[in-house]
């Protein structure tokens, strides 16, 4: 299939053109679309009717024959009657970036959850546009929804799509409860969160994979990290022991501009996790040149998440082929690292030990008579939950700020050889 991109550039647009239409001929290349030529006009807003101007339309047109197209690719979410009216006008097929990344996410889900989620999405976008896109489907795989033409069928189709909906909706419901019942179950048991965050293909899960080698996870607890857009669509949790200190880390999904809005909601139920994290590592890749761009998406996400005061720490990943040497974070924590050449990895494991080693430490402590001045540090320092005198010293259940836990240790009772 040869593919004509079309994008608008508007004023005051936050993202820059070249890079959009950039990635959306990745959105295209992941589902085989080959694509052939980009065209994109300066706008003040999108045309109701064409999404783009008469005469660009008419450009459009000629290019079609020109480089001899089989479909356009729309660089924002078409409405079913901009899709029909470009359609009728060029006589080719139309899709737009919606579907595409809908498409992409079908193919790639890997749990149940994300796989309803899609599903769900992929329902409600396909609604008001039942008629036309069955055929589409078909083409471009993944099957339509009913066989059959005419109206009857397609309120036969849109009564299916909206007993699914509810079907899915009440599912989801469901696991979401039970997910939020384990994150809660997590913050009771107090294992600190460290969220790994950042543009698709960024290097989330390799990022994961290679400190679960460091702390000797096993083979199986590995995610999947591969160069392709969206690789990971959900959540995934492993729990990690490094220098004795146990901590949950958190692999995403992959941000991207301009997300279908259908897709939105699910989205941010899945990044649900990083709301309760103690550190977020916010993972960039250096070897693109839209670095600036997918840094602010994804700032905007973690704003619109209520994450954005979490402590975070910018990894300026695949250093080994950056191709910029002096990119940096003012005012922000931030690492050069690769995972190929591991640069760097000891200092990333010290600052996720600064975020992750408890500050202080519930003990219980007995204090011979003789030690009064260690029993005034506790007094002064500690917050203590029982004290007693008994036979040999003063015992304390006290919480002691781990800074000062090595002056107590041989007074510790579990610790303590009888
Ligand atoms: N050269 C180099 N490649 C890297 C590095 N880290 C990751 N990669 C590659 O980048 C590609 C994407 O890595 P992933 O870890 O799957 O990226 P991700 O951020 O999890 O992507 P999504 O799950 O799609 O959002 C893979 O081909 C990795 O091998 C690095 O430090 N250097
Ligand atoms: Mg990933």
């Amino acid at each position: 299939m040869r593919a004509l991109l079309v994008g608008i550039s508007l004023e005051n647009d936050p993202y820059d053109i070249d890079y959009s239409l950039a990635e959306l001929k990745s959105l295209a290349e992941a589902l085989d679309i080959e694509v052939v030529e980009k065209m994109y006009q300066k706008l003040e807003r999108p045309n109701a009717k064409t999404y783009v101007g008469s005469g660009k339309l008419n450009e459009i047109i000629i290019a079609i024959h020109a480089y001899d197209i089989d479909v356009l690719i729309f660089n924002d979410e078409l409405s079913p009657s901009q899709i029909r009216n470009i359609e009728e006008l060029t006589k080719i097929e139309v899709i737009d970036r919606s579907y595409l990344i809908l498409k992409i996410f079908e193919q790639r889900s890997q749990t149940k959850e994300s796989y309803l989620e899609i599903k769900l999405a992929k329902d409600l976008y396909l609604l008001p546009r039942v008629q036309f896109l069955r055929e589409k489907e078909d083409r471009i795989g993944g099957g339509g929804l009913t066989k059959g033409k005419g109206e009857t069928q397609k309120e036969l189709d849109q009564r299916h799509l909206r007993n699914e909906i509810v079907r899915i909706k009440d599912e989801l419901e469901r696991l979401q409860k039970m997910k939020s019942l384990q994150v809660e179950k997590r913050k009771r048991n107090d294992i600190p969160i460290v969220a790994l965050v950042g543009y698709t293909n960024a290097g989330k899960s390799t990022t994961m994979n290679t400190i679960l080698d460091l702390c000797g996870a096993k083979e199986e607890k590995k995610v999947l990290s591969k160069d392709q857009l969206f690789a990971t669509l959900s959540t995934f949790n492993r729990k990690v022991t490094y220098n004795k200190v146990d901590f949950m880390l958190v692999d995403t999904i992959g941000f991207v501009s301009k997300l279908p809005h259908n897709l939105i909601n699910s989205f941010y139920q899945t990044l649900e996790e990083v709301k309760n994290a103690d550190l977020i590592i916010h993972v960039l890749d250096s070897s693109s040149p839209y670095i600036n761009s997918q840094l602010m998406v994804v700032l905007n996400v973690l704003y619109s998440l209520n994450a954005n005061k979490i402590p975070t720490i910018y990894l300026f990943n695949k250093w080994d082929k950056t191709i910029n040497p002096n990119l940096s974070m003012p005012g922000a924590k931030s690492l050069y690292y690769s995972n190929k050449t591991k640069e760097n990895l000891n200092e990333l494991m010290n600052i996720i030990l600064e975020y992750v080693t408890p500050s202080t430490i519930r003990s219980k402590i007995l204090i011979p008579y003789s030690k009064g001045d260690l029993a005034n540090l506790i007094e002064v320092n500690c917050h203590i939950y029982e004290k007693e005198y008994q036979a040999y010293g003063t015992y304390y259940d006290c919480e002691i700020p781990m800074k000062m836990y090595s002056i107590f240790h041989e007074y510790d009772l579990d610790t303590m050889v009888s």
